[in-house]
């Protein structure tokens, strides 16, 4: 008859998940170097979301929600998982996707083919906006007339509005995107870098309104935005999209060196190599650093007004998408190009000095199309030869 003793013992897993301990692991988590299974790690990356969503209230039951979607791996993802908590935890929210269309020839109307699968994968209806019926304007059509350098700038305004005004037609009281906290890392380090520290709010609220620049108009005022993934990694959007194998479109935009914020990806990952947790860090840092900003009368954001052409909320007279498409149409595409504040204040700075217009000058001479003109921009030295007011030596006498 066989004793106990003759049950054999179990092989003692190898590399076993940190969490359940009975299934082997077959992940590292980039963002807390746990080892996990699958079920376990789609259980943690759900549960922070929801966790995140919650703690910062960022829903009320019964809220018509648009998530804005690119096709792309985090707006892929965050429309799959959206769906899935409003289910998983009663959130009653009323979702919708909300596509923009910045007419990018074998770029976006490939990436809205995807969008337009998830709609029936998912069952979540979608409208379309595009930039073409909005301004007049798709980006194949900017980008012939103005280049490639600088076309970000126009995508990026037009892009944001177009968002509110595709919610305005959805009736819908908050747009979702995915921005994830690499995204958020990255726009800290470039505002720092740029020395632009009032940014810093909007880059690092997880949820803001109409008191932020260029947000909603007056019209959108009641529109939340929100980032639910802003503390989710970027490479744990990726696995998470792999292990559910996810249909999303990996392509980069066609148009988009943007170098600038390539240069500060690069770093963080540098940065991520060696020190994991150096993604939250910074977000945490720019978090301080915008309180402290806060707090400061100097340093805050210009106070809001409402661009007296379309409405939309601005610090200036005309907000910057009617600036940039005011320089379209009349054939000077750089004008609006840079930050409009920092234009200011430079202007400010050298009127003291000379004696020049006011920024009110300017703004006519803006309206009647006149500043390409008049207005010379020196970009290297060897222009400073060429401006006809260089002092010389002789009047110098
Ligand atoms: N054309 C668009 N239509 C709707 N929403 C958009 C569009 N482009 C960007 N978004 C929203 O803004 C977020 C951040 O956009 P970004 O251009 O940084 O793309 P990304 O980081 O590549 O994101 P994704 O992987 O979702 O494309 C997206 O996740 C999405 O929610």
């Amino acid at each position: 008859m066989p004793g106990a003793t003759d049950i054999k013992p179990t092989k003692p897993l190898k590399n076993p998940c940190n969490l359940c301990q009975s299934v082997r692991a077959i992940l590292k988590r980039p963002k807390t170097g746990q080892q996990l299974c699958k079920e376990c790690f789609f259980h943690v990356f759900e549960t922070e979301i929801h966790n995140t969503i919650v703690d910062n209230k960022l829903f009320n039951k019964g809220d018509r929600v648009a998530i804005g979607a690119s096709g792309g791996k985090d707006s892929t993802v965050l429309a799959y998982v959206m769906k899935l908590l409003n289910d998983r935890y009663s959130y009653e929210l009323d979702l919708v996707l909300l596509s923009i269309d910045e007419g990018i020839t074998g770029y976006r109307d490939d990436s809205l083919e995807t969008v337009k699968r998830n709609r029936d994968q998912y069952q979540i209806p979608l409208l379309i906006v595009s930039y073409k019926d909005l301004y007049g304007w798709s980006m194949d059509d900017i980008v012939k007339e103005i280049g490639r350098k600088n076309n970000c700038t126009f995508c990026g305004v037009f892009r944001r509005q177009a968002l509110d005004r595709g919610a305005i037609m959805l009736n819908v009281d908050h747009i979702v995107t995915g921005h994830n906290a690499d995204d958020i890392a990255e726009t800290v380090l470039m505002n720092i870098l740029r020395g632009d520290l009032p940014r810093l709010q909007r880059c690092t609220s997880i949820i803001t309104n109409d008191t932020s620049e260029d947000s909603s108009g007056i019209e959108t005022s009641k529109i939340l935005r929100s980032k639910p993934f802003k503390y989710t990694y970027e490479k744990e959007i990726v696995m998470y999209a792999y292990f559910k194998k996810l249909d999303y479109f990996s392509t980069e935009c066609i148009y988009s060196p943007n170098a600038y914020r390539g240069h500060a990806r690069v770093f963080l990952k540098d940065l991520e190599a060696v020190r994991r947790t150096a993604i939250v860090d910074i977000i945490h840092s720019g978090e301080a650093l915008s309180a402290s900003v806060q707090a400061n009368e100097s340093t805050k954001l210009p106070t809001m007004a409402n661009c007296t052409r379309c409405g939309y909320i601005s610090s200036n007279e005309l907000c910057k998408a009617c600036l940039l498409l005011e320089g379209l149409n009349k054939g000077l595409p750089q004008l609006g190009i840079g930050h409009t504040t920092k234009i200011r204040r430079m202007h400010e700075a050298s009127n003291l000095a000379s004696g020049l217009s006011s920024p009110a000058s300017l703004s006519s001479a803006v309206a009647d199309g006149s500043a390409g003109e008049k207005v010379k921009v020196v970009t290297h030295i060897k222009d400073l030869g060429q401006l006809e007011t260089m002092p010389t030596l002789d009047s110098m006498k």
